[in-house]
């Protein structure tokens, strides 16, 4: 059976990446330690007033005086130190944490940037953009925020009711106790508070990847939905669907806080109670001298600092489930199999300028759904071979499949002999140059762009390009030549002039096989001739594998490979195919009708289409 996809799902996995906040922290333990430790230093800073005036009350309460003036002076100046020494704490642990937590964001976007470089194409065409850009911005910072405010305050939130059992402990044991007379109720809440709360945090982030999908959609298709204004049409689909998902947000929002307010009220309730535990307690034994009224009121102001910390522990027990589910979807792209480099079971590539690729008995499914079976045809090395058939056919998919977006299920790719998964993979991506029917220009200069096909290139030979590509005249009339940015997308160029672009990037990269994904299908007449022209330069002595919806623009092809439900239904040339493919003269019989269709003066004539000596 042909695999396709599902060998991706067995290959995951997120083993490696339990640990992967240890993993992360590793390297920074010093310094979040010491964050953690200055954190906690904070909390006793702010303890010290307390015991202080309680010090300073038993040595006043005596007697006329003070027994020990100095006793006194020597708590007043530690009082005003601990009151610095807070704020002082406070600030180096959170000045240390940030450190770490920028430092972290750095290294785990850094590390998905170098891992999406590494995973096969198919990765992205499978998952929504937004999903994936929830993860590079939203659950990375959460990563950030966990490391940089939450882990020191949730240390020192842990410590301070110890603290403060402990210097109550000091003064009475039997009040320390009473205080803990809290825990029944403040547990209560707490279980109440936390029921179904995991499920909760992965649909709460279901819900913001779905918005982040939609909005990322519906801006994109921005066209499309001020064309589609009609009620229930296409655009009111794309922006109904984001408002929908807005709103099941709120919903969810509602709902969950609904259910967490009982739970949080209670427990908000119990942890803030201890005075009123320790106040009866106090006076009773006051009542029966056992305890004086400094330690009475210290214990009671003590008792007191016991309710904030320990709402804190709640509010960070939930946002840590959200650190571990942000920690998840990281770990799901840092942990994805990388297409896998065989060490042998084939032919080494054999040198030369251009290579022959050939499909032998290739199978492909997407997730399940069969897309080739059993295709077996050879592109001829320096020739053109081109791919038609009718929509669904399972072209695309065979071209995506030599560049390795996926692997193949079953039988094997061939470049110049050499199955294409023992080829490493820079080496392949060097091998292989895409040109897709509309090309993305980045965000950057037209200089940029061009030299994305190769870094190193010197301006000479990138206008040696762009020539040969025909667009050296359109850049240089631009305001700054070579320089000028390209816009959001390219949007300063009409489709024509960035495929010609894009075609300029290729010739600049120089891989010897090309694989051109109908080219010319969104442009002009006058675009179309010179974006032909430019492909003639671009596929001189290269493979090239280029699908065609449109017959006329491959007829001189040097094979044409008919393809039809995931087959090759026949492979030749045009007049060989005419005389013994059916589908084949089905397909052209249409094509003519359509042109005899079209409009005249809208589109060119039957184009001269790749001829032979490109
Ligand atoms: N990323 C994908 N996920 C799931 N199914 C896919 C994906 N890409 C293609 N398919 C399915 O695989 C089959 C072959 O599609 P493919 O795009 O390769 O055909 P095609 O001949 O290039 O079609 P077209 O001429 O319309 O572009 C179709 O049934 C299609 O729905």
């Amino acid at each position: 059976m042909a695999t396709g996809r599902n060998a991706e799902k067995r290959g995951g996995g997120t083993a490696h990446g339990r640990n992967r906040l240890l993993r992360l922290a590793h390297g920074h333990g010093m310094a979040l330690s010491a964050a953690c430790g200055l954190s906690v230093a904070a909390a006793l800073c702010g303890l010290v007033p307390f015991w202080g005036v309680y010090e300073i009350l038993q040595a006043t309460t005596d007697g006329d005086g003070p027994s020990d003036p100095h006793a006194v002076l020597g708590w007043a100046a530690a009082v005003a130190a601990a009151l610095i020494g807070r704020h002082l704490c406070a600030a180096l642990s959170t000045g240390l944490a940030h450190r770490v937590g920028f430092d972290i964001l750095h290294a785990v976007r850094a590390a998905l940037i170098a891992k999406t470089q590494r995973l096969p194409l198919g990765f992205f065409l499978d998952r929504p953009v937004g999903r994936l850009s929830h993860v590079f911005q939203e659950q990375v910072e959460i990563l950030e925020l966990f490391f940089s405010h939450q882990l020191p305050d949730m240390v020192a939130a842990l410590m301070a009711p110890l603290l403060c059992l402990t210097l109550m402990a000091l003064i009475d044991w039997r009040l320390a106790v009473a205080a803990l007379g809290i825990l029944p109720l403040a547990w209560a809440g707490n279980a109440w508070m936390m029921r179904g709360h995991g499920p909760r945090i992965g649909a709460y982030f279901g819900l913001i990847r779905t918005i982040n999908a939609e909005a990322v959609q519906f801006i994109q298709g921005m066209e499309l939905v001020r064309s589609f204004t009609v009620r229930g049409g296409a655009g009111g689909g794309l922006g109904g669907r984001l408002v929908d998902a807005i709103e099941a947000f709120r919903r969810f929002a509602l709902e969950w806080q609904t259910r967490w307010l009982p739970g949080w009220s209670l427990y908000a309730v119990g942890a803030g109670t201890a005075p009123l535990f320790v106040a009866p307690l106090g006076l009773w034994l006051h009542g029966r001298g056992e305890l004086e009224a400094p330690a009475f009121l210290a214990a009671l102001l003590l008792s007191g600092l016991l309710g904030p910390p320990l709402q804190k522990v709640t509010i960070y027990g939930e946002l840590y489930q959200r650190v571990r589910k942000a920690e998840e979807a990281i770990s799901a792209i840092l942990d994805a199999p990388e297409p896998p480099v065989a060490v042998s079971g084939s032919e080494p590539v054999r040198e030369g300028r251009a290579f022959a690729v050939a499909f032998d008995a290739v199978s492909f499914d997407h997730g399940g759904k069969p897309a080739l079976r059993e295709v077996s045809f050879t592109a001829p090395a320096g020739g053109i071979t081109a791919l038609v058939g009718p929509s669904g056919a399972g072209k695309s998919t065979a071209a995506h499949l030599v560049g390795r977006f996926w692997d193949v299920g079953e039988g094997a790719i061939r470049i110049g002999g050499a199955d294409i998964r023992t080829i490493p993979p820079e080496r392949l991506k060097a091998m292989v140059s895409f040109v897709f029917q509309d090309s993305t220009l980045f965000n950057g200069s037209v200089l940029d762009n061009l030299r994305m096909g190769r870094p190193d290139a010197d301006r000479e030979t990138v206008a040696a390009a762009a020539r040969a590509a025909r667009c050296h005249d359109l850049i240089a009339a631009l305001p700054e030549g070579y320089d000028t940015p390209v816009g959001e997308g390219g949007a300063r160029f009409s489709g024509g002039e960035r495929q010609r672009i894009a075609i300029a990037r290729a010739i600049l990269k120089d891989a010897p096989i090309l694989i051109l994904d109908e080219p010319t299908a969104f442009a002009d007449a006058e675009n179309e001739a010179l974006i032909q022209e430019a492909l003639s330069g671009l596929m001189a002595g290269r493979t090239a594998i280029v699908i065609a919806h449109r017959l006329d623009s491959v007829r001189h092809a040097d094979r044409i490979v008919v393809m039809e439900d995931g087959r090759v239904a026949a492979a030749g040339r045009h007049d060989d195919l005419m005389a013994a493919c059916p589908l084949y003269r089905d397909l052209t019989d249409r094509q003519a009708e359509v042109l005899r269709w079209r409009l005249p003066g809208t589109q060119s004539d039957v184009r001269s289409g790749f001829e032979q000596e490109a």
